[in-house]
């Protein structure tokens, strides 16, 4: 259920590596309840806008606030209180290798040092449950899972602390077309069941269809199109648009909405 009540609001936000500006001047709302979808071309800087509302990356100018606070100069504690409100899904290294599934989805649980052993382990079962994975599988190490397998736990340790506000980057990426599916049926559940505002960076079409409300298209360091698909579809005049939703794989993911 998406509210108008803010929880990321990002101002004149240009971003730089050295001499490379990434974004410039960019304006951007996230809702409280949706899923916003960021998409466009290879290093048009989706990732890096992905990094940015975590506060990974400092703006060069501009603001990027999350729960009305601004990651880099809002204080330990309150920096702290964001992390634990969000869970993010990286699209590698989305488990470390060394550690088992349990050892995976309990590691943000025990750094938060206030909780027991008994709580990681029932918090673990729980989650895991969540994703659908089944119980026998948590002593495994991540070499000795399936690639969607892989994901399920990955957003199982995102969930791991109950986040509001959640972050995939390329969610699907590397799944095959049923294993696709049924994690973004699961994303799409979870994402009523707990309420969640879900930004992600996807260059799956089915995936966009199926799960977002609106869609962000990045292009020349700027927003060139925001609203949800059928808006972009009718509206959005970058080249990129028209390649993106116009191709086969396009028109055919989009037939939901001739249909509609
Ligand atoms: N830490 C960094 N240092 C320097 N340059 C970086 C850094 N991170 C990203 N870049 C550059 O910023 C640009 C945008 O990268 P980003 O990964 O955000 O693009 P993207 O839209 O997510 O691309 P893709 O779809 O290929 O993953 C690229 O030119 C990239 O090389």
């Amino acid at each position: 259920m998406t509210t108008a009540e803010p929880v990321i609001e990002i101002a004149g936000l240009t971003t730089r590596f050295g001499q490379n500006v990434i974004h410039e001047n960019i304006n951007l709302t996230v809702l409280k309840g949706e899923v916003l979808a960021l998409v466009g071309g290879s290093g048009s800087g989706k990732t890096t806008l992905l990094r940015q509302m975590l506060g990974l990356i400092t703006p060069a100018q501009g603001s990027v606030k999350v729960f009305g606070a601004t990651h880099y100069d809002c204080g330990h504690e309150k920096e702290r209180e964001l992390r634990t409100r969000s869970g993010v899904l990286f699209q590698q290294g989305a488990l470390f290798s060394a550690l088992t599934v349990f050892d995976n989805i309990a590691l943000p649980m025990r750094e938060l040092r206030i909780l027991s052993e008994t709580m990681v382990r029932d918090l673990v079962m729980l989650k895991l449950g969540m994703v659908g994975v089944e119980a026998q599988h948590v002593h495994k190490m991540p070499s000795e899972l399936s690639g969607g397998m892989i994901k399920r736990v990955a957003l199982a340790r995102a969930l791991a602390l109950d986040p509001e506000l959640l972050f995939l980057d390329e969610p699907t990426a590397g799944l095959d077309p049923a294993l696709s599916e049924s994690f973004v049926e699961l994303i799409r559940s979870l994402r009523e069941e707990l309420a969640l505002t879900i930004v992600m960076v996807t260059h799956d079409l089915d995936t966009l269809v199926a799960i977002s409300d609106r869609v962000v298209v990045l292009a020349n360091r700027s927003i060139v199109a925001l609203g949800p698909i059928p808006d972009i579809i009718a509206n959005g005049r970058h080249p990129f648009i028209k390649d993106f939703f116009g191709g086969a794989r396009g028109r055919n993911a989009l037939r939901i909405f001739q249909q509609l």
